[in-house]
C-alpha cells in the first residue's frame, strides 16, 4: 500500500484560514500540537465531518479514497463518551456486525462483552472494543485522536502495544492526533509538528525528537517529558 501525500490541506471558515497544512502518511505519523492547533479539525476534514459553516480545499494523493467507516477508521478521544451507556454494545456495531465477535478477540476481549452495556466494561476494555469497531471494516487508515488521554498510564501503553500488534497483523496506516509526544513517539514512526494550523516541523520522529528544528518543537518536547520516566 502506498503512502497518504496531503500536498495541502486548508480548513477555513469565512475567509478565516484554521489550519494550512501538508503531511504524508507512509506507515504511521503523529500530527503534534497544543491545544487549539487544529488537530482535531484535520482529522475532521479527512472524515468529512467538519462542524457547519467550516469547509476544506485538500490536495491529497493515495491509492484509496477516503471513505468513513470504510477506507477510514476512527478512533475517538474518549472512550467513555465514544458509546451510548443505555445501549448493549452490540447493538451499537454499526459497521461489518458479522465481524463483531471476531474483532472482539482480535483486541483480546471475550465476545460475551458485546451483550453488556458501556458502564459494564472498564475503560480499558471500552477503548478495546472502540478500536475494534473502528477496525471491522478494515480500514487502509486508522485515524485517532488522542485515544490514550483519558487512561491512566499503564492502560496508555497497554494500548499502545495492542495498536502496534493490530497495524503488524492487519496493515492499515495510522494518523495520531495528540499532544502527548511520548504516546507519539511509541506509537508513530514519524511526526509533524504543528502550531496555529501551520506545520513548524515534521520528519523521523527519532530524528525529530533528538535534534529538534524549531524552539518550538523543542519547549513544546521539553513540556512533554518534564516529569516523565520516558527516556530511558
Ligand atoms: N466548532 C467550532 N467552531 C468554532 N471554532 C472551532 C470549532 N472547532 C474548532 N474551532 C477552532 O479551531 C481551532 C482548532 O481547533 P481544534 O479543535 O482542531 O484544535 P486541537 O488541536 O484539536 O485542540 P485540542 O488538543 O484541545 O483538542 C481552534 O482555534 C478552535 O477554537
Amino acid at each position: 500500500m502506498g503512502e497518504l501525500r496531503c500536498r495541502s490541506l486548508k480548513i477555513l471558515r469565512d475567509d478565516e484560514l484554521f489550519v494550512d497544512i501538508s503531511f504524508v502518511i507512509d506507515r504511521s505519523l503523529a500530527l503534534v500540537g497544543e491545544s487549539g492547533s487544529g488537530k482535531s479539525l484535520t482529522l475532521k476534514a479527512l472524515l468529512g465531518m467538519l462542524p457547519k459553516g467550516f469547509r476544506v480545499q485538500m490536495e491529497c494523493e493515495s491509492d484509496f479514497a477516503l471513505i468513513r467507516g470504510r477506507t477510514l477508521g476512527y478512533v475517538p478521544q474518549n472512550p467513555f463518551t465514544a458509546l451510548s451507556p443505555l445501549t448493549k454494545i452490540e447493538d451499537q456495531w454499526i459497521v461489518a456486525t458479522e465481524k463483531a465477535a471476531h474483532m472482539m478477540e482480535q483486541v483480546g476481549l471475550d465476545a460475551e462483552l458485546l451483550k453488556r452495556f458501556p458502564p459494564e466494561l472498564s475503560g480499558g476494555q471500552l477503548q478495546r472494543v472502540v478500536i475494534a469497531m473502528a477496525l471491522a471494516s478494515a480500514p487502509k487508515l486508522l485515524l485517532l485522536d488522542e485515544p490514550t488521554t483519558a487512561l491512566d498510564a499503564d492502560l496508555r501503553t497497554v494500548v499502545v502495544k495492542l495498536l502496534l500488534e493490530l497495524q503488524r497483523r492487519l496493515e492499515f496506516k495510522m494518523l495520531f492526533v495528540t499532544h502527548d509526544i511520548s504516546t507519539a513517539a511509541k506509537l508513530c514512526d514519524e511526526i509533524t509538528v504543528i502550531r496555529s494550523g501551520k506545520v513548524m516541523e515534521s520528519g523521523a520522529m527519532e530524528r525529530v525528537l533528538s535534534h529538534p528544528a524549531s524552539e518550538y518543537t523543542k519547549a513544546l518536547i521539553e513540556a512533554n517529558f518534564a516529569n516523565r520516566e520516558f527516556r530511558k
